[in-house]
Formats: structure tokens, C-alpha cells, sequence
């Protein structure tokens, strides 16, 4: 193995101080609780049970309440890295070309497979609480009033109505507009970077409510319908896990065999410390850091992977965008809403925008759901509470299949700018050089929000995940792996 082993190398305490990552762990026991309670007083008080849903309910408005924020920081700060990507010419332009068409694709996949597994129908819901949504979307408009409601009565109300593209169109505006001020920019650049901590702070916060909303979003759901809400939600989460599984061995392996000639296995392995690190926050972010380290390590030059990394981790986010177009379907199944195809064809434009505002943390991924739902399809946005109960799993898998998708975008990025020195990669995979953790302390190069700038020396490390709630790409203010291994 390339990598040192998984657990803690021995001697050596463990990467993350334990107490945050029990609370973490704590969260999950209590979210598997919950659903099992929500299943049980489903079956046993069904009245009780339909009571209950304002709780799942609460739990989606609260959730639904940050999507504007999260676009907004995660686009404006995107547009600085795909700026700064533009700007190194040929690397950057491969790279963006190569976000834009793996992150259709796996939009395109979550629709084929939605489709192939109907996981929704059957279930009959009401979405009584949609039906003004529904009123208003039936209302219809044409394109010139669509077009029109894309702009904002004011600069703020975009991020107040909680209006995907509202919010999309501001954020690009003050992106592009940040870049042109240059230097000048610089210090409300480093405000929106603090905002986006706060704002992922706040998710975090929201995320330890998700038991109480799992209990009464499962228990609602199966007090309606009984077996049939399990066995849908068992296929739409079974559906999903298999078509992350293909996605990664299938898809992305094919295009790293066909691209550079490493087996996706043998990439995945060097990355085992990283998935279980991932499997336990529930948030690609966390490991973003150590993903520099490790593709730099892999002979990766700096700036490839500078440009690459951070910028992929707001365009490239494969796993999400999977769901997203799953989930959609899902819900208009469960509501009988079935989606023609022009609509899904709709779904799937208005995705691929919507999807770039999506984050590598817990809980990001169902926010930009029910924001996409919101202003795409209105008459469904309350169906997300069918699959709240179910989230905390899906966010596993959408975490762990952004970050492979990000490690091999790198890979590939790194081979067809003739950036890697494939020959030390070679090694590094079989295990002949392998990877050191105390180069985890001086990881020098860009943070998440610095794409492609490389730094002469040793900069400050990112911190290396602490927790499921803290985002990424935050400079640490806790000891790093190997601060904390030194000083144990
Ligand atoms: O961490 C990610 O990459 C995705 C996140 O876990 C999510 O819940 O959407």
C-alpha cells in the first residue's frame, strides 16, 4: 500500500482530537435512533405519526434557509479560483472544460438512474402544505417573465427571498466584480471567506437537528404510507450508493485509465486514510488539505494542484450532483408529480447551474436541493422533507464521491498539462515512496480560497479535519496531525 496505513501509525495518537470527533460520531448514533424510533412510531401510532411532520418540516425550512448564503460565499469565492485558473491559461481552461462536462455527466447519470428505478412511485404523498407552490407554479409564466424574475429587486432581496438563481446572479456579479478590484478586493475577499465559516459554522449547528427532523420526517412518511416509504427509501439510498459505486469504479476509473493509465484502485487506495476521515465527518472538505499534500506528493506540480483542488471543490461535485437530479426525481415520484422528459431536461440545465453553489459539507447537498426546488419547481421543494430522515447517509456517499472525483480530476488535469511526474506517481502507487504525515505541517501552497497562488515557503496548513461541523480550508487554530503528534 502507498499509503501508510489507515489507523493511526503506530506509536502515534490518533489524528483528531477525540472528544469532537465522538460528538460527530455521536450525531450519527443518534440520527440511526431516531429514524428507527420515527419507523417504529409510524407503524404503531400512525396519527400520532402525521402530527409529528412539522418537525421534519422545521428541520428542511431550516436548512432551506442557508442555501442562499452557502451560493453566495461558495460562487464569489469560486469565481476568484476559476478567475485565477483562467489566468494560468491552459491548465485552468482543462480543468474548468473538465468540471463542466463530468459534473453534466453526473447530473445526466442521477436522471438515467432515477428513471431506470422509479424509487418514488407508489408512494402516494400529499404534499398538502405545496399546494400554494403548486397554485403558483401552475400559475405559469412565460420566458420573458422567467428572465425577469431572475433579477433581484434589490442587490440584498436576492439573498433575503432565498432565490436560487436571484442569489446565482448576484453572487456572479460580485465574484467578477471583486476580481476586477484587484488587490483592492482583497479584504472583503477574506470577509467573504470569514462569512462562508460562519455560514458553514451555522450549517453545522442546523445539523445537530437533524435527528429530531429525521424522527418526524420518517415517522410522518411511514405513518402515511407504511412499507412502501421504507422500500422506496431503501431503493432511492441503495440506488444511489450502487450508482456512486459505478460512478467512481466505472466512470471515473475509466477516464483515469484512459487519461493517465493508473487504476483507479490502486489511486483509491493512497487515499484510504482520506475516505475513512471523510466517512467520519460526513464532509469531503475536511480532507481538502490533505488532498494537496497527497497530490503534490504524488509528483503533481504545485500549481496544477493549486488550481485544481479548490476550484473543483465548488465546480466538480460529482456526488452532489448525482443526488440532486436523483432526489428530484424521487420526490415528484412520491408525490405523483412525475417529471415529463422536457422537464427533466429543464432539471437537468437549471442543475448544472444551481449545483456549482454546492459545498463539500455535511448537510450542503440537501440545502442545495431544496433551494434548487425552491425556485425550479416550487410545487415539490416541501417533498424534501420525505427524504430528510435519509440525508445524513446520502451525505456520506455524495462526500465520498466528490472527493474521488476531485483526486482524479487532478490526477488527470496534472497528466494532460504534462504536469506530473508520472515516474515518481508510479512509485507513490505501488508504495515505493510512501506518504509522510509530517509533511502534513508544511503543506506549502494555496488554501481552498487561493487557488494557484504557491507561496515560496511553508505556508499555514488548513486545518486538518477536526469534526464533522467544521468546513474546510479553515486555517487552523487547532494543532494540526503532526502539531498534535508532536506534541503528544
Ligand atoms: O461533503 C460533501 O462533499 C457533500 C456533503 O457531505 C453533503 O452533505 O452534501
Amino acid at each position: 500500500m502507498a499509503d501508510q496505513p489507515a489507523g493511526p501509525p503506530p506509536g502515534q495518537k490518533t489524528q483528531q482530537p477525540t472528544g469532537r470527533r465522538d460528538r460527530v460520531h455521536y450525531l450519527y448514533i443518534a440520527v440511526i435512533v431516531a429514524v428507527l424510533l420515527g419507523v417504529l412510531v409510524g407503524f404503531v401510532a400512525p396519527d400520532l405519526a402525521a402530527e409529528l411532520k412539522p418537525l421534519g418540516t422545521g428541520f428542511v425550512n431550516l436548512i432551506k434557509m442557508m442555501i442562499s448564503p452557502i451560493i453566495f460565499c461558495t460562487i464569489v469565492l469560486g469565481i476568484g479560483s476559476v478567475a485565477r485558473a483562467a489566468k494560468v491559461g491552459r491548465v485552468g481552461l482543462i480543468a474548468i472544460v473538465y468540471f463542466l462536462v463530468m459534473s453534466t455527466f453526473a447530473l445526466a447519470i442521477g436522471l438515467a438512474v432515477g428513471n431506470l428505478l422509479d424509487p418514488g412511485s407508489g408512494m402516494n404523498l400529499d404534499p398538502a402544505s405545496a399546494s400554494e407552490a403548486q397554485e403558483q407554479a401552475k400559475g405559469g409564466e412565460g420566458t420573458t417573465d422567467f428572465l425577469l424574475g431572475i433579477i433581484p429587486s434589490t442587490l440584498v432581496s436576492a439573498l433575503t427571498e432565498g432565490e436560487v438563481l436571484q442569489t446565482l446572479l448576484v453572487a456572479l456579479l460580485a465574484g467578477f466584480a471583486l476580481q476586477q478590484m484587484g488587490p483592492a478586493g482583497e479584504p472583503i475577499r477574506r470577509g467573504v471567506e470569514l462569512a462562508q465559516r460562519w455560514v458553514f459554522k451555522i450549517l453545522a449547528m442546523i445539523m445537530w437537528a437533524a435527528p429530531v427532523g429525521a424522527f418526524g420526517a420518517i415517522a410522518a412518511v411511514v405513518g402515511e404510507t407504511g412499507w412502501d416509504a421504507l422500500r422506496s427509501l431503501a431503493v432511492i439510498m441503495l440506488g444511489f450508493y450502487i450508482t456512486c459505486v459505478l460512478f467512481v469504479f466505472v466512470v471515473l476509473g475509466a477516464v483515469l485509465w484512459m487519461g493517465a493509465r493508473i487504476n483507479i484502485l490502486t489511486l483509491l487506495r493512497y487515499l484510504g486514510r482520506e475516505f475513512l476521515l471523510i466517512l467520519s465527518t460526513s464532509s469531503s472538505e475536511t480532507a481538502l488539505p490533505r488532498l494537496i499534500a497527497k497530490m503534490e506528493h504524488l509528483g503533481i506540480s504545485r500549481p496544477v494542484v493549486g488550481i485544481t483542488v479548490p476550484t473543483g471543490y465548488s465546480f466538480n461535485l460529482d456526488g452532489t450532483a448525482i443526488y440532486l437530479t436523483m432526489a428530484t426525481l424521487f420526490i415528484a415520484d412520491a408525490q405523483n408529480e412525475p417529471l415529463s422528459l422536457g422537464s427533466q431536461i429543464g432539471l437537468l440545465f437549471f442543475m448544472i447551474i444551481a449545483s456549482k453553489g454546492a459545498a463539500g459539507v455535511s448537510g450542503a447537498g440537501l440545502a442545495t436541493l431544496a433551494g434548487g426546488l425552491q425556485s425550479h419547481k416550487p410545487e415539490l421543494v416541501d417533498g424534501v422533507g420525505f427524504i430528510v430522515g435519509i440525508d445524513r447517509f446520502m451525505s456520506e456517499a455524495r462526500a465520498l464521491t466528490n472527493f474521488a472525483g476531485n483526486a482524479v480530476a487532478t490526477v488527470l488535469v496534472g497528466t494532460w498539462t504534462g504536469e506530473i511526474d508520472s515516474d515518481r506517481a508510479r512509485r507513490v502507487l505501488a508504495g515505493e515512496d510512501p506518504f509522510n504525515e509530517a509533511t502534513l505541517v508544511d503543506v506549502p501552497g494555496p488554501s481552498r480560497s487561493e487557488p494557484g497562488t504557491s507561496s515560496p515557503g511553508p505556508a499555514p496548513v488548513t486545518a486538518p479535519p477536526s469534526d464533522g461541523d467544521a468546513p474546510s480550508g479553515e486555517k487552523t487554530e487547532e494543532p494540526t496531525a503532526t502539531q498534535a503528534h508532536r506534541s503528544s
